[in-house]
C-alpha cells in the first residue's frame, strides 16, 4: 500500500511515517514522541497486529484497513486536547463524505454538499457510523514529556476492506457498503480534512463551532439512550453535548446528567440491566 499525505497536509508541514505492517501506530507515535519527535507526524499502516482500542480493547486492522495515528507535541492544555477527538471525528466524516458522496448528506466545512442516502454519523464520544454500524473508531492518548510539553496521539482506525469479526456491536466497512476506496485514498483525504478542521478548532478557541458541527452529525440526538457509566446505567434522552464535550442525558425523573465517559447504546436496550 502506498501512502502519501494530501497536498494541504504536506503544505501545512505535516510529515508521514508509513508501514506495510506494524503492531500499533499509536505505540509507534508514542515511541517517537519520547525520542524527541517534534509532532505533526502521521504514522500510518494498512495492517496492525497489536492494534489497541478504547477501554483496553483490541482493535482489529486486517490487511487493507487503515490505522493512522497523528502525533502532536506542544504545550497543550489537556482539557482542550480532549476535544481533539471531536475534531478528528469531523475530519474523518468530511474525508469519507468526499470519498463516498452518495453516502453523505453532511455539508463539509468548505461548503461541499452531496445528496441523499445513508449518512456518516458521529457517535459519542468518538465513533463514525454508517447506516447505524461502526465504520471507524478514534482514540486519544497523551503523555507528559520533558520540558513541559505534552504528546497527544490521535489514533484513527477505519474499516476499509473488512469489518471486524466477533465484536459486540454492529460493524461495517467501506467494502461492505459497496465503496471502492483503498486505505491510501482514505488517508490522503483524512490528512487534508484534518488541516481544515484543526484550523477551525484553533487551539480550542473554535470549540463552539466544532461542537455545533459535531452535533449536526450526531447519531441518536434527541432519541433514547442507555449509557453504561462504570457499573451504573443512565437512561433517558440524548439532549446535547455540553461545552466540555460531556454527553447530556435528560432522564424521565427530570434530571439532566452530564457524562464525561461512558458507553452509549441507542434505544432502551433492556439487556443492559438496572436503571439508575
Ligand atoms: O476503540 C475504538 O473505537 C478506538 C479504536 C482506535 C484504533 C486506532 S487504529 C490506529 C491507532 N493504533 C492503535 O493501536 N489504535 C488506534
Amino acid at each position: 500500500m502506498r501512502f502519501v499525505l494530501g497536498a494541504a497536509a504536506a503544505a501545512a508541514g505535516y510529515r508521514l511515517a508509513a508501514f506495510d505492517s506494524i503492531g500499533s501506530t499509536n505505540d509507534e507515535a508514542l515511541v517517537r514522541a519520547r525520542a524527541g519527535d517534534p509532532g505533526r507526524l502521521w504514522v500510518v499502516t494498512a495492517h496492525q497486529w497489536k492494534g489497541r482500542g478504547r477501554r483496553g480493547r483490541t482493535w482489529q486492522t486486517p490487511v487493507g484497513n487503515l490505522g493512522a495515528s497523528l502525533l502532536l507535541v506542544g504545550p497543550v492544555q489537556i482539557a482542550a486536547a480532549a476535544s481533539l477527538g471531536f475534531v478528528a471525528g469531523l475530519a474523518l466524516s468530511d474525508a469519507l463524505s468526499r470519498i463516498a458522496p452518495r453516502l453523505s448528506t453532511a455539508t463539509a466545512l468548505d461548503g461541499a454538499e452531496a445528496p441523499g442516502g445513508t449518512r456518516f454519523e458521529l457517535k459519542w464520544p468518538n465513533d463514525v457510523l454508517a447506516g447505524g454500524a461502526k465504520l471507524a473508531g478514534i482514540m486519544l492518548e497523551s503523555e507528559a514529556l520533558p520540558g513541559g510539553v505534552t504528546a497527544i496521539v490521535i489514533g484513527i482506525g477505519v474499516n476499509v476492506a473488512a469489518s471486524p469479526v466477533d465484536v459486540p456491536y454492529p460493524a461495517t466497512s467501506l467494502a461492505d457498503l459497496g465503496i471502492e476506496a483503498d486505505a491510501g485514498a482514505v488517508f490522503a483525504a483524512l490528512s487534508d480534512a484534518w488541516v481544515v478542521r484543526h484550523a477551525q478548532w484553533d487551539g480550542g478557541r473554535g470549540l463552539a463551532a466544532v461542537r455545533a458541527d459535531w452535533l449536526d452529525r450526531a447519531a441518536g440526538l434527541g432519541g433514547s439512550v442507555a449509557v453504561r457509566v462504570g457499573e451504573r446505567i443512565v437512561r433517558g434522552t440524548f439532549e446535547t453535548l455540553n461545552e466540555d464535550g460531556c454527553l447530556v442525558v435528560a432522564t424521565e425523573a427530570g434530571e439532566r446528567i452530564s457524562i464525561a465517559a461512558g458507553e452509549v447504546h441507542f434505544g432502551t436496550v433492556a439487556s443492559l440491566g438496572t436503571t439508575s
